[in-house]
């Protein structure tokens, strides 16, 4: 039987090896993790994630081919093929920093898997690393390795957030790198194998190691960069009067251009975008590609830009200071249907209506009051390194109360901000909220959620991003 071991049991390596198991009953997969917390709550009816369908296929494998457990060199020993999936934050500290990858876990796994292994194995890169990184790892693993024969593959995962089962399950494509060298070429079949179990041949698309390293920084940033470029249209269309959503239609009608992922919105969130992208452009500056750099750059500022543009929105339109009016923020995760906050621009919101002296009360049907306070509280790039090293819970940020519903959050409220796109805010009962709120009342959809004429019937003034202005925020412009 063929086994498999991958190292990091978070959001990218728990849902791919529940799927890999689920799909191989003829494979044993071990994944394991230095956090006990996390390896005990996957070992739980509490899985440490929230994601759509995965409690399901976990249930019908675990225990069965799919384990999960602290003890990582008895695994890893054990194991044909080794996944790595573990964090690959933003460097905090030293050269590079607040651009390059930190490669620190990267390492001491590598590190780890040449100190117990007896017997030849493959090493996937399952993390998203910067191009070049099977190199370096290369040469940990042979000049620790006792004789013993290590094959490297690239295989960067694609899945999203909110429906990582759904892309696992119908990938687009599954990319391999490898070593072109008939060792190489044999590790590939052998990943290429495991995948074949459930995704048609013609979608394992198989390349060199450096093409598939980057392909997977190239295709966050074109994805980010979509953003980007209908935010950065949202910003004319306000100005203008044209209507985003009317644009990004005409525009993706275009099968050159296509539909997807032309939603304006408050900013991209989530732990790899930015991180990604400034990963590729520290990449390009060491390459002594300058031009590239700011290229890549550009998508990022804008996406600050669109944060900050929506917090001046705000402010300027509540008569210039929301200093001791309460604000309810409706959504604090990246994106609806996870309870990931990584990167998630509700924390930049909330950081500059705090500057400006609001107060904040919070709603996210998946996000707790604890990891709301670490956010606002955490220093930039520390979300990512693994949760056992962040910095405990410090004191509550005060002016800010975490609810466990809507209408407490937007009691006796002056203004809400939605900041995540959760389905429930459609269906609110927005004539029983206004009646409780300080008027003006006021409505901020960051995600273009709500219906903006229903709203502007009951009495509320609304900013919808990208969408025609109502008269009262034509006479308050906000200055980003
Ligand atoms: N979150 C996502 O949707 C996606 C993430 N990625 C990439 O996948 C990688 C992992 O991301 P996530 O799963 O989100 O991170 P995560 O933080 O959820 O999980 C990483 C896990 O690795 C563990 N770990 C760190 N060092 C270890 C070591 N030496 N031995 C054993 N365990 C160790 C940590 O304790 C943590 O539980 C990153 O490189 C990320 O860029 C790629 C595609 C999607
Ligand atoms: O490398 C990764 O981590 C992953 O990053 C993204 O996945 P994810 O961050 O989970 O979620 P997305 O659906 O891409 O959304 C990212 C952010 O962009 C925002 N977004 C997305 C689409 C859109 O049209 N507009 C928009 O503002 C979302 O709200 C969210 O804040 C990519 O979509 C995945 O392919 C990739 O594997």
């Amino acid at each position: 039987m063929v086994k498999i071991c991958c190292i990091g049991a978070g959001y990218v390596g728990g849902p791919t090896m529940a799927v890999i198991a689920l799909k191989c009953p003829d494979i044993e997969v071990a994944v394991v993790d230095i956090s006990v917390g996390r390896i005990n709550a996957w070992n739980s009816d509490q899985l440490p994630i929230y994601e759509p369908g995965l409690d399901e296929v976990v249930k019908q494998c675990r225990g069965k081919n799919l384990f999960f457990s602290t003890d990582v060199e008895k695994h890893v020993s054990e194991a044909d093929i080794v996944f790595v999936s573990v964090n690959t934050p933003t460097k905090t500290q030293g050269l590079g920093a607040g651009k390059a990858a930190d490669l620190t876990y990267w390492e001491s796994a590598a590190r780890m898997i040449a100190d117990v292994s007896k017997s030849d194995k493959i090493v996937v890169e399952k993390s998203t690393v910067p191009v070049k990184t099977a190199e370096a790892i290369e040469k940990i693993l042979t000049h620790n390795s006792k004789g013993i024969n290590f094959q490297i593959l690239s295989n960067p995962e694609f899945l999203a957030e909110g429906t990582a089962i759904q892309d696992l399950f119908n990938p687009d494509r599954v990319l391999i790198g490898g070593r072109e060298t008939p060792e190489g070429q044999k590790a590939i079949k052998a990943l290429r194998d495991v995948y074949a179990h459930w995704v048609p041949v013609e979608r394992i698309i198989c390349t060199n190691l450096w093409s598939a390293e980057l392909s997977k920084l190239a295709a966050n940033a074109f994805l980010a960069q979509r953003i980007s470029s209908v935010n950065a249209m949202s910003a004319l269309c306000e100005a203008t009067g044209a209507d985003v959503t009317e644009v990004s239609h005409a525009v993706g009608k275009d099968t050159r251009i296509g539909p997807k992922f032309l939603n304006a919105s408050v900013g991209f969130g989530g732990s790899c975008f930015q991180k990604d992208i400034l990963n590729l452009v520290y990449i390009c500056e060491c390459n002594g590609l300058p031009e590239v750099a700011n290229y890549w750059k550009q998508v990022i500022k804008v996406n600050d830009y669109q944060k900050t543009r929506f917090v001046n929105r705000v402010v300027s339109s509540m008569f210039n200071t929301v200093s001791g009016k309460k604000i309810a923020i409706l959504g604090f995760a990246f994106k609806k249907d996870t309870g990931d906050t990584r990167e998630t621009p509700a924390i930049d919101v909330c950081k500059g209506l705090l500057g400006d002296k609001a107060h904040l009360s919070i709603y996210d049907p998946q996000v707790s009051g604890e990891q709301i306070q670490r956010d606002l509280a955490m220093k930039k790039f520390d979300w990512d390194h693994p949760i056992h090293l962040q910095p405990l819970s410090p004191t509550s940020v005060k002016q800010v109360s975490v609810v466990w519903d809507a209408y407490t959050a937007t009691k006796d409220a002056h203004g809400i901000c939605i900041l995540t796109e959760w389905d429930e805010f459609k269906s609110l009962d927005y004539k029983k909220i206004y009646d409780n709120m300080q008027k003006p009342a006021f409505v901020f959809d960051g995600r273009n959620v709500v219906d903006a004429e229903k709203l502007r019937e009951i009495g509320f003034i609304v900013y919808s991003i990208g969408k025609p202005l109502d008269a009262w925020l034509k006479d308050m412009p906000a200055v980003a």
